[in-house]
């Protein structure tokens, strides 16, 4: 596992654009390199301001958007369409405005899909999903994702992994139904952290003055039973993505001053 980089931009529309720029080079890289990429969304403020600037970005027209698997990291669990869930705020401002291949947008299901109102039962059909989609080449039941975007929540919160919740625990499984969770609403379906640390690279997003406290914990040494962002790394790379707002209270040396 990779240890954390830090950049930091000036305020959070600057740090969505140089996000959108990021992604859209690893994107392009990888399709030149394996022919396809794959990507695992986030939901949140960050996550939308990264895929808005994107679909403002004149260079999204360099990525083949027929030969991206789009996966989620987290949902909340409600009806398909329903605005509060991450999938719909994804098509909202960016997706539905590229030509993506259908069969490889993989949302995760709705509470009034064929797992009804079990969120459990949804849980586990993804995960059967990713598995499906494993190769020989990846490091078990999860495809070896190019980039997984991660919004970091002011309780330090990652995809539907809350601080101490039993989700933030889990060892075996790939995606867990989560009940109870503090931020509405309280049932959802994450990856859990060995899912996530099947990625090349986790990007975390985080800016506004409301993330500080949560960047600070995470890269200063909490556990990620109680700082679950602390616990999100990529195999090869883990690169926060702060702006000044959210960096304001990191420890002194923990990335260069002068970043634009
Ligand atoms: O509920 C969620 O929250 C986090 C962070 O959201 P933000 O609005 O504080 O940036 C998000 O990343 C996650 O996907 C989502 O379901």
């Amino acid at each position: 596992m990779s240890a954390p980089q830090v950049v930091v931009h000036r305020d959070k529309e600057l740090m969505a654009k140089a996000a959108a720029a990021r992604l859209i080079t690893k994107i392009v890289d990888a399709q030149a390199a394996r022919g396809s990429a794959s990507v695992v969304l986030t939901g949140g403020r960050n996550g939308n301001g990264l895929l808005a600037a994107v679909a403002e970005a004149p260079a999204r027209d360099a990525v083949d958007w027929s030969r991206l698997d789009l996966w989620w990291g987290d949902e909340r669990f409600a009806p398909d369409g329903d605005p509060e869930r991450n999938h719909t705020q994804a098509r909202e401002v960016l997706l539905d405005s590229v030509p993506l291949d259908p069969a490889r947008v993989h949302p995760m299901p709705p509470s009034d899909g064929p797992y009804g109102n079990d969120a459990d039962a949804a849980a586990e059909a993804y995960a059967a999903r990713l598995a499906a989609a494993a190769g020989p080449e990846d490091h078990g039941p999860v495809p070896s994702f190019d980039v997984l975007l991660l919004g970091v929540g002011p309780d330090t919160h990652v995809a539907s992994l809350f601080p101490e919740l039993p989700a933030v625990r889990e060892q075996e499984r790939t995606v867990v139904g989560v009940h109870g969770a503090p931020k509405p609403p309280p049932t959802r379906v994450s990856l859990t952290l060995p899912a996530i640390r099947a990625a090349r690279e986790v990007w975390l997003l985080a800016a506004g003055a409301d993330k500080a406290n949560a960047a600070a914990m995470a890269l200063s040494g909490a556990g990620e039973v109680q700082a679950p962002a602390a616990g999100a790394r990529g195999r090869s790379r883990t690169l926060w993505l702060l702006d000044e707002a959210a960096a304001a209270q990191l420890p002194r040396g923990l990335y260069p001053p002068a970043s634009a």
